[in-house]
C-alpha cells in the first residue's frame, strides 16, 4: 500500500486542490454539478488548469456531458493521456472509465477489489500534470469507491475537500446527511452544500418558480454549521447543453463552454463558484 500511495502522491504532486463532489442519492445532479464546477473553475482565469475525474464507475456520465463520449484514451510511456476537452488550449483534462469501454452502452460489473484497482490507476497512472483543481465526480451514496479514494489520497489529505449536492426533498436531504457523516468519519473538509433542482426556470421569461419545496438545503447547512453554497433551479437549457451532446459545428474550439455560458445556470453558478473559492481559502 505504501508504494501505491507514493505513486499517487508523486503523480498528484503538482495538483493544488482536489475537490470530491458527493451526493447521498442518485439522480440529484452530482455529475452536472461536477461538470459545471469544472467549467467555472476553468473559466475563472485564462490560465486555470483543471482536471475532471469520473469515478462513477457503474454510471459514467462525464464524457457524455462534455460531448467526448466517442473518444478513447491512449497509453504513453509515462501513463494514460487524459482527453483534453477544450482542444488545443489543453487546460481542461478529463478521465473516465467511459473512455475504456468498447461500447458506450457496456456496463461495468466489477467487484470491490477491481474498482479499487481502477481508482488507484486513475490517480497514479493518468498524466494529470500541473493542475489548479482536480474535480472528482463520485458515485451516489458512500461506497467502496469513496473509501478507495480516501485511502489512495491519504498522502495529499491537506489538499482534499468536498462539496455535497442535494435536492430540496426530505429524502434527498436525509441521504445528504449520510454523506456528511461519512466526511466527518474520514475527516474530509466540506466546502459546503449545493441545493440542485431547487425551483424551475421558465424557458419563456427566465422567472424561477418553486414547484416543490425549497430551502431544505439552507436549513440543513444552518443546523450542521456548513456553508450553503447556493441553489440551482431545474434549467431546461442546461439539459439540452449537457444531455444533447456537443457538436463541433459552432465556430469555437470549445462549443460546450460557449453553449453553457448562455444558460441561466451559468450565471447562477458564478455565485456558487465565488462561495466555493472563499471556502477553499478559508479551509
Ligand atoms: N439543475 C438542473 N436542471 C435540469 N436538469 C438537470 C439539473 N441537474 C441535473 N439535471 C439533469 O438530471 C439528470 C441527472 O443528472 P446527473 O447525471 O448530474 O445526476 P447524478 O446525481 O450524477 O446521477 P447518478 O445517479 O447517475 O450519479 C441529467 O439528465 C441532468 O442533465
Ligand atoms: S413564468 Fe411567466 S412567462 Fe413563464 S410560464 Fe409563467 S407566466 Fe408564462
Amino acid at each position: 500500500m505504501a508504494t501505491q500511495e507514493t505513486a499517487v502522491t508523486r503523480r498528484l504532486q503538482n495538483v493544488k486542490h482536489v475537490i470530491l463532489v458527493l451526493a447521498g442519492k442518485g439522480g440529484v445532479g452530482k455529475s452536472s454539478v461536477s461538470t459545471q464546477l469544472a467549467l467555472n473553475l476553468y473559466n475563472s482565469s485564462s490560465t486555470a488548469r483543471v482536471g475532471i475525474l469520473d469515478v462513477d464507475l457503474t454510471g459514467p456520465s462525464i464524457p457524455r456531458m462534455f460531448g467526448v463520449d466517442n473518444h478513447g484514451v491512449h497509453q504513453s510511456s509515462s501513463g494514460w493521456v487524459p482527453v483534453y476537452v477544450d482542444g488545443p488550449s489543453a487546460r481542461l483534462a478529463c478521465m473516465s472509465v467511459g473512455f475504456l469501454l468498447k461500447n458506450k452502452g457496456d456496463s461495468v460489473v466489477w467487484r470491490g477489489p477491481k474498482k479499487n484497482g481502477m481508482i488507484r490507476q486513475f490517480l497514479s497512472d493518468v498524466r494529470w500534470g500541473d493542475l489548479d483543481y482536480l474535480v472528482i465526480d463520485t458515485p451516489p451514496g458512500t461506497s467502496d469507491e469513496h473509501l478507495s479514494l480516501m485511502e489512495h489520497l491519504a498522502g495529499i489529505h491537506s489538499r482534499l475537500s468536498a462539496v455535497i449536492v442535494t435536492t430540496p426533498q426530505a429524502v434527498a436531504l436525509m441521504d445528504a446527511m449520510k454523506c456528511l457523516s461519512f466526511t466527518r468519519a474520514v475527516n474530509l473538509p466540506v466546502l459546503g452544500l449545493i441545493e440542485n433542482m431547487s425551483g424551475y426556470v421558465c424557458p419563456c421569461c427566465g422567472e424561477i418558480s418553486n414547484v416543490f419545496s425549497t430551502g431544505g438545503g439552507v436549513e440543513m447547512a444552518r443546523k450542521e454549521e456548513l456553508r450553503f453554497l447556493g441553489t440551482l433551479p431545474v434549467d431546461t437549457e442546461l439539459v439540452s447543453v449537457l444531455d444533447g451532446g456537443q457538436t463541433d459545428e459552432e465556430n469555437s474550439a470549445f462549443p460546450l463552454l460557449e453553449r453553457y455560458s448562455k444558460t441561466p445556470s451559468a450565471k447562477l453558478f458564478q455565485e456558487i463558484l465565488k462561495a466555493v473559492l472563499d471556502s477553499l481559502v478559508a479551509k
